[in-house]
């Protein structure tokens, strides 16, 4: 049948609140709330995963065609409306005074948002290092935080076990496309060092400058000798990070490779208005963007659960509060798109590029 209810499966989806007994009639208004809240995040996540994947698939495309980044943007640009459409709903969680939500807190015991599955898909799809993760607190992993209590498999462990094996993540496949850049000539490691070499000079140059107009306003020589190190460790990090000498026990193949994509990611951000490099930076600024409102997402989290908990210890036996912010402070992703924010230059002390006219395109043509 084509009616409102027959596409919309409103029936359906209201006969779903009933929480573990599958009765809501013996649930109080703010039960519902909870339960309700969480499954609207959990239908933001299903929307967030689609577009994650629609773009992971776009650029595992070798080479991954010109048309497409548009494509590619107008999914990021959705996840970024998604999620600033889902942190705001924390506000209705945060209309659960401590002590309602304690009315029925014990008896949820041991389940926890530890387990919702779908979060561990998006993290796992962007690309998050499992090395990062945050002990939970309590034996095993957050693979094994998926288990059912008696420590059988479960949809959720499935889920996620699935997400792991389909392919390879945004990250991983973003990487690969930027180290395929051609920086000021051909896709080569010599194109690409030859940039960063003149980069570092142009970066050195201009904080030179700064530590000059530094120098002439701080007042005392103590002053001046703190600023002085501070800039001249700027100087540091921007060679450090575009020799990618920064990371240890990388082989050399794998120090090239991240030296190709960080020069390929401050050549982009660089040279923007040139017309061909124009949508490759529109897309590294909307990965930018979706990283941004992840961690928005899990301090705004941190911030409800204090409100409605304070520090207490997790359902799900973390620490709580503070295992949430340190989520926000340390889940990164895409580290090197963020890195690069600290040493791009002005544009007069941007290095001038032989190759400029390969990077436009002529509608006469
Ligand atoms: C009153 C409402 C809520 C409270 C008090 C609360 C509390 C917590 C706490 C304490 C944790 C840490 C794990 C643990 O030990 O249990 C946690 C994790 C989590 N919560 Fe909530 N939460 C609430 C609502 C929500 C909502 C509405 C969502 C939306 C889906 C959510 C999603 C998550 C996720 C994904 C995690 C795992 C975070 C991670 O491991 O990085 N929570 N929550
Ligand atoms: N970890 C929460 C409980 C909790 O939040 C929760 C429990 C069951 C189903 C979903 C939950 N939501 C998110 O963390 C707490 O410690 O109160």
């Amino acid at each position: 049948m084509r009616n409102y209810w027959d596409y919309i499966k409103v029936e359906e989806l209201l006969s779903l609140q009933g929480g573990f007994d599958n009765d809501e009639s013996k649930l109080s208004n703010d039960e519902v709330v909870f339960i309700v809240v969480h499954q609207v995040y959990e239908l933001w996540f299903k929307l967030i995963l689609r577009e994650l994947e629609t773009a992971r698939d776009l650029f595992r495309q070798n080479p991954v065609p010109d048309m497409k980044l548009a494509s590619a943007a107008t999914s990021l640009r959705r996840v970024v409306a998604l999620f600033e459409q889902a942190v705001p709903h924390f506000r209705v969680m945060e209309t659960l005074t401590t002590r309602d939500y304690l009315d029925f807190r014990d008896r949820l015991i041991p389940a926890s948002g530890f387990q919702s599955a779908q979060m561990r898909e998006i993290e796992i799809l962007l690309g998050l290092d499992d090395n990062l993760r945050i002990p939970l607190g309590r034996e095993g992993s957050y693979m094994a935080a998926l288990r059912s209590s008696d420590g059988s498999a479960s949809t959720a462990l499935a889920r996620v076990e699935q997400r792991r094996e389909s392919g390879p993540s945004l990250k991983s496949v973003l990487y690969e496309w930027l180290a395929r850049t051609p920086i000021d000539g051909p896709a080569t490691p010599e194109s690409a060092d030859r940039f960063a070499k003149a980069f570092i000079a142009g970066h050195e140059k201009e904080i030179e400058n700064r530590i000059r107009l530094a120098k002439q306003n701080a007042l005392t020589a103590d002053d001046i000798a703190r600023l002085e190190e501070r800039y001249r460790n700027e100087i540091k990090f921007a060679e450090r990070f575009l020799r990618a000498e920064d990371e240890e026990g990388l082989d050399e193949e794998a120090r090239a490779f991240r030296r190709r994509v960080r020069a390929a990611i401050v050549f982009l951000e660089s040279y923007r208005e040139l017309p061909r490099l124009a949508w490759p930076r529109e897309v590294i600024d909307l990965v930018i963007a979706v990283e941004q409102q992840m961690i928005i997402w899990r301090q705004r989290h941190a911030r409800m659960v204090e409100r409605v908990i304070g520090r207490r210890t997790g359902t799900g036996g973390s620490a709580g509060v503070d295992y949430l912010d340190q989520t926000a402070l340390r889940y990164r992703i895409f580290n090197d798109l963020w890195a690069v924010r600290t040493i791009l230059l002005r544009k007069p002390s941007v290095p001038l590029i032989e190759h400029e006219d390969e990077y436009r395109f002529r509608v006469e043509d």
